[in-house]
């Protein structure tokens, strides 16, 4: 489970996250929405390490992370698949997936067989540079890449951007063969609406820095959640 807790962040003088709370369930996909510019991003590399926040908390089953580097928060269990996917171009996909060892113990520097279960083109692409992938297939592996940290918590930025709809819908089928396994929490910040409410258990609307919705699927309406995220 993780749990955040009043976060703020800044950049220089300009305070881009005030006071942001959230948890996010194993077993549940918890989408963030908002507009362009909310603090949706800067959310996640909060949460991951990658951008110090300047006060609150991030917990991970109650642990309290206390401003954690990118590397303490992956061995916390928290894997981040970044807009853009920063996948290593001149790197084979294999050495691509081997660099999501760094944060586990000798012993478990294996990549398990699941990984090809739900991505198999990977198993086809094993030496090919990341580099030479289609948009969608780096995004494929920016996600196993993430998978093989063995995380409790995915944060995933937008990964359906600039993606084609066979390979969207692949990645849909993944986010939901992992909330059915139930061990993960998903963190999913997404523009493309129908996408995020397919797959959401629960909402959390961002605008200007501050959660404006936080609510079970349940509980919220189709419109009053694309209302919420419409300019
Ligand atoms: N490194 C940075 N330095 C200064 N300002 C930044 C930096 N990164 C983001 N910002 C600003 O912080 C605000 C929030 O950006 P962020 O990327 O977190 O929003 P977002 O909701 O993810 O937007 P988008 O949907 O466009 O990705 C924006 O005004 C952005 O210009």
């Amino acid at each position: 489970m993780l749990s955040v807790n009043d976060l703020t962040l800044h950049y220089g003088q300009s305070q881009i996250l005030n006071g942001v709370s959230l948890e996010a369930k194993p077993g549940a996909v918890t989408v963030v929405m908002g507009t362009n510019g909310v603090g949706k991003t800067s959310l996640l590399k909060a949460i991951s390490g990658r951008h110090p926040y300047s006060g609150g908390a991030v917990a991970v089953n109650g642990t309290d992370l206390n401003h954690p580097t990118a590397f303490q928060a992956a061995r916390a269990g928290i894997a981040y698949v970044p807009q853009g996917r920063e996948v290593f171009p001149l790197m084979t996909v294999r050495e691509n997936l081997e660099s999501g060892f760094a944060c586990l113990p000798k012993d478990q520097h294996v990549i398990p067989e699941k990984i090809f279960e739900l991505f198999p083109i990977l198993k086809d692409f094993m030496h090919r540079r990341g580099g030479d992938l289609s948009g969608g297939q780096q995004q494929q592996l920016a996600i196993a890449r993430a998978l093989i940290t063995q995380p409790r918590v995915l944060l995933l930025d937008e990964p359906t951007e600039g993606i084609q709809p066979n390979i969207i819908q692949q990645i849909g089928r993944v986010i939901e063969t992992l909330r059915e396994e139930g061990e993960i929490a998903i963190v999913l910040v997404e523009q493309y609406f129908d996408f995020a409410f397919g797959l959401a258990d629960r909402f959390v609307v961002m605008n200007r820095g501050a959660v404006t919705v936080n609510a079970p699927k349940a509980e919220v309406q189709r419109d009053q959640i694309l209302s919420a995220v419409s300019i």
